[in-house]
């Protein structure tokens, strides 16, 4: 049973039309919200929720794949107009996401600062001023690998370290889909590990598509690339091919 609903999210950014796809979980009891955008995507968010006849007032959880800014730019927002909402994030991602630790984005941001060409500084640089500026949020529960939340049919929380060592992607058996949130991208049709330069561990993102294969999965949601069109297994396979 499909209890869920892709929310694409379309904005401009440097002059390129670009789409995110956070996704809505729900039953008659729960409105899960999994990852939230850049900051100042909440009226993004109402919009592409009244479209199922909800808004952010209507949540009852956030689940944070990672600390990314476009995954959680909006999150203190949200928390703070809706301080109701229970957000929910990986044991090792949640001090990024409430701010006892710095980014690991921004050290890496920081540390291949002075290696770049000229040309590519002040963007660079921006991202950085970026990132510094991000607003956190608590975290008010954490979860831990193979974990089964127990609402809307049941949410298996499968570690995905690579893109971040905390990163989370969801399993939902009632449907047999995959929420891969940056574990893997959609590009041309064609399914890949996230961008390499935003990958802190390349081996650790291999073995997370290893893992997502040993899923029962008929359906499978990327971040960047909404749903994806095709074999899952086989296409989780091919990409595993790919790196060997
Ligand atoms: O100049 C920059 C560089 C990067 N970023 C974000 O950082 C993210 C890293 O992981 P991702 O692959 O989910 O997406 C990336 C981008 O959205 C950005 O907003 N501005």
């Amino acid at each position: 049973m499909k209890n869920y609903h892709l929310l694409p999210l379309s904005f401009e950014n440097s002059g390129q039309q670009s789409i995110l796809t956070p996704v809505l979980i729900h039953d008659e009891e729960d409105c899960i919200l999994v990852d939230c955008g850049y900051p100042g995507f909440t009226s993004l968010l109402d919009e592409a929720l009244a479209k199922h006849q909800l808004s952010l007032q209507s949540l009852t959880k956030l689940i944070v794949s990672h600390h990314d800014i476009d995954h959680m730019g909006a999150l203190a927002a949200i928390k703070r107009s809706y301080p109701q909402i229970d957000i929910i994030a990986h044991e090792q991602d949640a001090p990024y996401i409430n701010g006892t630790c710095k980014s690991l984005r921004l050290e890496q941001a920081e540390s291949t600062l002075d290696a770049l060409p000229d040309a590519a500084k002040p963007g660079a640089k921006a991202f950085i001023s970026y990132l510094q500026a991000m607003e956190h949020a608590p975290v008010d529960r954490i979860v831990a690998d193979r974990e089964i939340l127990p609402w809307c049919g049941g949410i298996e929380i499968i570690h995905t370290p690579g893109h971040m060592p905390g990163h989370i992607s969801l399993y939902l058996p009632s449907s047999k889909t995959i929420i891969a949130a940056d574990a893997v991208v959609i590009e041309n049709g064609v399914l890949d590990i996230a961008n390499p330069q935003f990958t802190l561990d390349m081996d650790q993102a291999i073995a997370s598509v290893e893992r997502l294969g040993q899923y029962d999965a008929e359906h499978l949601i990327c971040y960047h690339g909404g749903l994806y069109e095709g074999d899952v297994k086989q296409a989780l396979h091919q990409l595993l091919q790919s790196y060997a």
